[in-house]
This record gives C-alpha cells, structure tokens and sequence, in this order.
C-alpha cells in the first residue's frame, strides 16, 4: 500500500491568558489555555493525525504530559518530531487538513500563517495543508466558550 491516512482529535480547556497557540502561530486571545505544553490544539490533533496513520500510538505516549520535559514546550518540536517518524520509515505527508472549533478567538485572519508554519516544519507545500474553523453554534463546551478542539486528517503517500 503507497498511502495511508490518519485521523487526530484534541482539546483544551481556556485558562488564564492573553493569546491561544494555534498551528505554531501566537493568537491574541482573552484567555489562555490549560495545558502542559503550549497547548496548541492545532499541532497536537496533526501530531495525531500522523502517529495514527503510521499506528504508532498517540501524542501522549511519544511525549508524557508527565514528563516535565514537556512543560511548556513549544509543540512544533512534537510536529518536527512526528515528520521525522514518517519520512524515516520512507512517507511523506500528501496532504493535511484541521478543523478548529471555537466561538472565539476568529481562525480565519490567521489560517495562512498557521498553513506557512505547518507546511515549513512539514516541509511540504503551502498548498498540502487546509485550516478551516468553525463555531459548534454555541453549543456544548466550545459553544459556551469553555475550551477549544481541533480536528485533524491527513494522507500519507509514498511512491
Ligand atoms: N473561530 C472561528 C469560527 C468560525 N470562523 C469562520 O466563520 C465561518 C462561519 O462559522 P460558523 O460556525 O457560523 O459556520 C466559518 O466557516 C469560518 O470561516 C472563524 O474564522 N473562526
Ligand atoms: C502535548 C502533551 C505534552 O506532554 O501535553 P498537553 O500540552 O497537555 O497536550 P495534550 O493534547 O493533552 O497531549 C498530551 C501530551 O503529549
């Protein structure tokens, strides 16, 4: 088989803070997330996405949110990490797309420079990777402005 696909899902709750780390990109926001890394829901759904397509685990078991290692980390080093795992083992990401749920803080000024820094540390095209956004209309934890998710997919392609 010279393609494999992978589904990545994550949340966190908002917190204390004045930005949300989103796609490696530093969005103003009135609340902060609660996590042990920077919480960027974006990478770690991607991260995901990777590890399930290559079925080597999750997110958690690379990076133990019990190691302190990881505190405050810069998830983007999770993301270099994962495009390591897959080129290594001869895959390169075809194409990925996320979905961020959130009333706010508002995706869309922000969705290409996410897309820039996801395709740099992918060292893919900007064209190979999609950030679209949602609201959930109000309901459920991201509609009374609880927390945020992201949704991910991605191909991985060999020749
Ligand atoms: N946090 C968000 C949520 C949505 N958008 C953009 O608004 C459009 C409409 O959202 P609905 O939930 O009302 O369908 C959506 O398609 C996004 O383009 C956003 O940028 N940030
Ligand atoms: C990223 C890690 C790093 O310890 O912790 P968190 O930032 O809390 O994020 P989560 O999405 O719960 O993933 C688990 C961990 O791998």
């Amino acid at each position: 088989m010279n393609i494999r696909i992978g589904q990545g899902y994550d949340v966190h709750a908002f917190g204390d803070g004045d930005h949300v780390m989103l796609g490696g990109i530093r969005v103003p926001h009135e609340r902060g997330v609660v996590a042990h890394s920077d919480g960027d829901v974006v990478i770690h759904a991607l991260c995901d996405a990777m590890l399930g397509a290559l079925a080597l685990g999750d997110i958690g078991m690379h990076f133990p949110p019990s190691d302190p290692q990881w505190r405050d980390a810069d998830s983007r080093a999770f993301l270099r990490h994962c495009e390591g795992l897959l080129r290594r083992r001869g895959w390169r990401l075809g194409n990925a797309d996320v979905t961020i749920v959130c009333e706010r803080p508002k995706v869309g000024p922000h969705a290409d420079a996410m897309r820039r820094v996801l395709a740099e540390d992918l060292e893919v095209d900007m064209d190979a990777i999609s950030i679209k956004a949602t609201t959930s209309e109000k309901l459920g934890f991201t509609g009374r402005g609880e927390g945020i998710a992201a949704t991910a997919v991605c191909l991985l392609v060999r020749e």
